[in-house]
């Protein structure tokens, strides 16, 4: 396994790429998206019949809604649901929200069966969870876990803390997990694998050492 690296240290990194190296927030999250979206493909554990795509406020949902675009218009039945107070979204999640809309890509509501998907992807938290799950979110993970579905996770299990590998509450247990640049060191603990699944590292330009090493 390549280098791991903090929750901190992604922060940072994410920022220096979009700050001091110059690539625009929207390019990470659609060269993100585009990789997560291969992942899903190529992961043949997945059933991408009909999938359910759960989706936080912030940059980790806009990941999730910018992969759900790309299933919905590559013709796979796709449905979000919609978690957190619309007014604390992140302006990127706005923004693949507005282009999930032109797509009509179907929204369901936290009392929908989940057991009737094929494929769950968790986009709910990644590197900004800050405090124990609660209220409709832990219901959302706990759901899924219940629901008996395969679930791929993106970034980092949602519940699962990227530094200690401990569960904050409730955490997503992922058949797989896309996690961008660099696994978090939490991931890769003996104690994360129920909740990390098959971790795909995905290139998508951000670079501790400023190139990409294998
Ligand atoms: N341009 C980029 O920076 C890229 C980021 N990537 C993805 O972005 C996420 C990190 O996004 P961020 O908006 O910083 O945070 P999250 O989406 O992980 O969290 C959302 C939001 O949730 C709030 N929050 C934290 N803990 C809780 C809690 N327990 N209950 C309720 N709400 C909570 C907090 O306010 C956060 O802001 C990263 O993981 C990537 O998926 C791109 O992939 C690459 C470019
Ligand atoms: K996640």
């Amino acid at each position: 396994m390549a280098e791991t690296i903090s929750v901190q240290q992604s922060r940072e990194l994410d920022q220096k790429t979009i700050n001091e190296v110059g690539i625009p927030s929207l390019v990470l999250m659609e060269r993100a998206a585009l990789k997560i979206y291969g992942d899903l493909l190529a992961n043949d554990e997945l059933d991408l019949t009909k999938v359910l795509v759960l989706v936080g406020s912030g940059n980790n949902g806009g990941d999730a809604l910018d992969v759900a675009r790309l299933l919905e218009t590559h013709g796979f039945d796709t449905s979000v649901l919609l978690i957190g107070k619309p007014q604390s979204r992140s302006e990127q999640m706005e923004r693949q929200l507005q282009i999930c809309d032109y797509y009509q890509v179907k929204h369901v509501f936290l009392d929908e069966d989940f057991g009737q998907y094929t494929t769950i992807v968790d986009g709910l938290f990644g590197s900004g969870l800050a405090r124990a799950v609660e209220g409709d979110f832990a219901t959302a993970i706990d759901k899924a876990n219940q629901s008996g579905v395969k679930i791929h996770a993106i970034d980092i299990p949602s519940g699962l803390n990227g530094d200690s590998g401990e569960v904050m509450g409730t955490a997503v247990k992922a058949t797989s997990t896309s996690t961008l640049a660099y696994a978090k060191t939490g991931m890769v603990l003996s104690q994360a694998k129920p909740y990390t699944g098959k971790i795909f590292v995905d290139d998508i330009g951000i670079y501790l050492h400023d190139h990409y090493e294998e």
